[in-house]
Parts: structure tokens; C-alpha cells; sequence
């Protein structure tokens, strides 16, 4: 009984943490530092931005997170476990939505589980549950071509779930979208994910987007990118607003004001 006590009191290991992280790019140009000394956790279901100036190693992170790159000294750690490669624990989905155009919406939303050779079957009843969970359900046996850039991002969105990860990365997943398109699919994206308990790291260059989207916005400085401040999103009454919801809260325009002076912005010229 005491072990059992004594091991529900150890402290969960938080699902992402980076401990003073940092890349080095080495080209036939030369040496780039992108990443200087990041340390960083995201906690269970707990989504986290990162904003900051282009070219200051927001994609580089990400691609350290997921086990593309390895970093050039520190450790990136998922649930407590080295990364030291690509895991179906982590799941990644980009701006543009890579959907095979030959293939059905349904067999694409399949593509991770037969790349990670899983149970078929299984894996098909989960697209399926998913799709309709995105509001693709009546578009199953469509191609991509039939579908606006909106409804492809959420099959992709259904893509990235159903190979069950539980950390999803997020770079710039709507800016090839119209603003409106944008909005929607904001709310719909954050439902989805919450609804099934993701932890989340979204990079984006909107800081409404950021605010609205995720618990904690974290700034990133210029190259080499250092982590300058972060900020906790929260917002009075309660329950967490949707992403519009929140847009329309007097907390938004403190915060947009804060991280936009945060983010040092010059216009050149
Ligand atoms: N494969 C690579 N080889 C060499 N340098 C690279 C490579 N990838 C990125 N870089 C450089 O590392 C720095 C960080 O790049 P990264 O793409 O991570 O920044 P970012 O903040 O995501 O930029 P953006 O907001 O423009 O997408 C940049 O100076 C970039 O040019």
C-alpha cells in the first residue's frame, strides 16, 4: 500500500522537455547557430507556442522534438525517454498538407498506420471515427482534389490522430489558408485535440493565433534563438474559451500588445 502511495506521489515526468538544447547547421557556407541553450517542458495536455522573428529556430525545434535532427549538445526527452529518432509517440503536421492526390480521403488518413505497419483494421476504424470528428465523415471516399484547403487540412489533422501520438507538432498548420478559413478551423483543430487529450506545440507567426490557441506562449529571440519569455494565456470565467472565444475577450488585446512588444518587431526601410 505504501509503495503504491509512494509511486503515485513521484512527480510525472512532463511529456516534452528540452534541457538546454542547442543546433548547429553546418553547410558548405559555414556554421549556423539556430538553437542556444533551450530548455523548455510541455506538460500533459497542455499546448504551448512558439513565436518569434523568421529564421529563429521555431522549425528547428520541432524537427528536434519529433527525432529528425539530433541536437548538437543537450537533451530533447519524451514522457522521460531520450529521443534519439522519428516515434509514432510524436506526430507532426506541417503547412502544406501533403495529401496523396490518387489516394481516397479515407485511405490517406491511413497513410501514417500503414507506413508504422499497424492493425488495419483497427487503424480504419479510428480514420473513420476521425474523420467524421473533423467534419470530413460525408467525405470518406473523396479525392483531395474535391476538397477545399480548409477540409484538406483537417483530414490531415485526422491523419497526424490516427496513429495515436501524444505529443502533436504543429508548424504554421494554416497559413497557406484564407483568414476566415483560418478562424474555423482554429476552433475545430483545438476541439479536436483537447477532446483527446494531446499535449500540443504549435509554431505560428500569428500572434492572435498563439494567444487564442494555446495555455502558455513561449518567445523565442533572434538567431540564435534563446528562449526570451514566456506567457501563460489566462483567461477569467472559468472554462477555457474556443480559440474565437477568446479573440473577443478583454485578456486578448493585453496579451497581443505584450508579446507584439515582446517580439521587437522592425520593418526594414
Ligand atoms: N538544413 C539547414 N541547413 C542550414 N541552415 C539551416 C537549415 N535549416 C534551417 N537553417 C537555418 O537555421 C535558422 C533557423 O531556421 P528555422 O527554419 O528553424 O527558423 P524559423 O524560426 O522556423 O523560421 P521561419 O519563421 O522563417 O519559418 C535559419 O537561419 C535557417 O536559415
Amino acid at each position: 500500500m505504501s509503495a503504491v502511495l509512494q509511486e503515485s506521489a513521484l512527480p510525472l515526468a512532463p511529456r516534452v522537455a528540452l534541457r538546454d538544447v542547442s543546433l548547429r547547421y553546418f553547410t558548405a557556407a559555414g556554421e549556423t547557430q539556430a538553437l542556444d541553450r533551450i530548455s523548455l517542458e510541455v506538460g500533459a495536455g497542455e499546448f504551448v507556442s512558439l513565436i518569434g522573428q523568421s529564421g529563429c529556430g521555431k522549425s528547428t525545434l520541432l524537427s528536434l522534438v519529433a527525432g529528425i535532427l539530433p541536437p548538437s549538445s543537450g537533451e530533447v526527452r519524451v514522457d522521460g525517454v531520450p529521443v534519439q529518432g522519428p516515434s509514432p509517440r510524436v506526430g507532426y503536421m506541417l503547412q502544406q498538407d501533403y495529401l496523396f492526390e490518387w489516394r481516397t480521403i479515407l485511405d490517406n488518413a491511413l497513410l501514417g498506420a500503414q507506413i508504422q505497419q499497424r492493425d488495419l483494421k483497427q487503424a480504419r476504424e479510428r480514420a473513420i471515427h476521425l474523420l467524421h470528428k473533423c467534419g470530413m465523415g460525408a467525405f470518406l471516399h473523396h479525392y483531395p482534389r474535391q476538397l477545399s484547403g480548409g477540409m484538406r487540412q483537417r483530414v490531415a489533422l485526422a491523419r497526424t490522430l490516427v496513429t495515436e501520438p501524444d505529443v502533436v507538432l504543429l508548424d504554421e498548420p494554416f497559413s497557406a489558408l484564407d483568414s476566415q478559413t483560418r478562424l474555423a478551423i482554429a476552433d475545430e483543430v483545438v476541439d479536436v485535440l483537447r477532446s483527446e487529450g494531446k499535449s500540443v506545440l504549435l509554431v505560428t507567426h500569428d500572434i492572435g493565433e498563439a494567444i487564442a490557441m494555446t495555455d502558455r506562449v513561449v518567445v523565442l529571440s533572434r538567431r540564435p534563438g534563446r528562449i526570451k519569455s514566456e506567457f501563460s494565456m489566462t483567461f477569467g470565467g472559468g472554462k477555457r474559451p474556443t480559440p474565437m472565444q477568446a479573440r473577443a475577450r478583454p485578456e486578448f488585446n493585453d496579451y497581443f500588445r505584450t508579446l507584439w512588444d515582446e517580439l521587437d518587431v522592425h520593418v526594414e526601410g
